[in-house]
């Protein structure tokens, strides 16, 4: 049996048994034992929901997702958003709702034909939502984005967006542009919000984020030129740490953190951190 979280071709919503979870704009419907109900049970329970999902497995067992349009009250559950789940929850079970909360914000933001605003159907064995009027598909939306590790001899560029935590910093990020390719990017995105020429990248690894719908692809790359100069109200501070004198740094299952944790082990010759799975 698979042990964790498992994402399967569309599950048929025709097939009866298996769990359940329930979300809406506001989170995810927990109890004392999780967001995993019975199906069916739940399904009894008179929720207003406006679509049905068949996401995966989760330690083998079948799991789909209940869309509502509101939070509605059921004795002993609670709502929770994805950004509490993302701090509390085990890696296996963040990864579900990742996963639910893509596909649940998808099917609720295309309800309609973005064409011609007939109401969207679900193709069955797809995960596609169809236009029955003018046959428009809408599949879920990921966004490629490049995550980037700055280095200059024993330094380390890091930067404080506004919206962290106070004290934080990370490393650079920002979404690839239509017809850019991802080193592209990376070259723009620290063009524009440090003002800095990097060069020699290297891939290191990718990530699935959900916050919004995200795919970062991650690099090391090298200062080549340039003062570090904020760009006005995305960059809040930035600056060249020493490698031994690192501030409060992002969530361990980041890929920022392993972009950060990597280039530490490497140059201390200790074991190399994995991203997590
Ligand atoms: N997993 C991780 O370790 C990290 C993930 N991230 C993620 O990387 C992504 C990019 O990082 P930012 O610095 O915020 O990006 P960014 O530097 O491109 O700026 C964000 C702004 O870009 C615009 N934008 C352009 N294309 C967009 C799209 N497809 N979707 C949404 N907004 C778009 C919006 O105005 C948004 O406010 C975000 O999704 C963020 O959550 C960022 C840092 C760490
Ligand atoms: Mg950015
Ligand atoms: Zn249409």
């Amino acid at each position: 049996m698979k042990q964790g979280w498992l994402t399967t071709p569309p599950l048929d919503n025709a097939v009866s048994g298996g769990w359940a979870l329930a979300r809406c704009a506001q989170g995810f419907l927990a109890d004392d034992n999780g967001v995993l109900f019975p199906r069916e049970w739940l399904k009894r329970q008179d929720l207003p929901y406006v679509a049905e999902h068949g996401l995966g497995q989760f330690d083998g067992e079948p799991v789909w997702l209940l869309e509502l349009d509101a939070p509605a009250d059921l004795p002993g559950c609670h709502w929770q958003g994805l950004r509490q789940f993302m701090l509390q929850a085990d890696y296996p079970t963040f990864r579900m709702l990742s996963f639910a909360e893509q596909i649940g914000s998808w099917s609720a933001h295309h309800r309609f034909c973005g064409r011609c605003g007939a109401r969207n159907q679900q193709v069955s064995g797809e995960r596609c939502l169809r236009c029955p009027d003018c046959g428009l598909d809408s599949y879920a939306r990921i966004s490629p984005s490049m995550i980037v590790l700055v280095t200059r001899g024993d330094e380390i560029l890091l930067a404080r967006s506004p919206r962290f935590v106070p004290g934080m910093y990370s490393t650079l990020a920002g979404f690839v542009e239509p017809g850019e390719s991802v080193e592209e990017c990376v070259a723009r995105e620290v063009r524009e919000e440090v003002g800095l020429e990097v060069g020699n990248l290297q891939y290191l690894g990718s990530q699935g984020w959900p916050f919004p719908h995200s795919l970062m692809l991650g690099f090391h790359a090298e200062y080549l030129s340039g003062e570090i100069t904020p760009q006005a109200d995305e960059i809040e501070d930035a600056r060249w740490f020493h490698y031994e004198q690192l501030p409060p740094l992002p969530m361990q299952r980041s890929i920022a953190r392993y972009l950060i944790d990597l280039y530490l082990a490497r140059r201390l010759g200790h074991p190399e951190p994995v991203l997590p799975r």
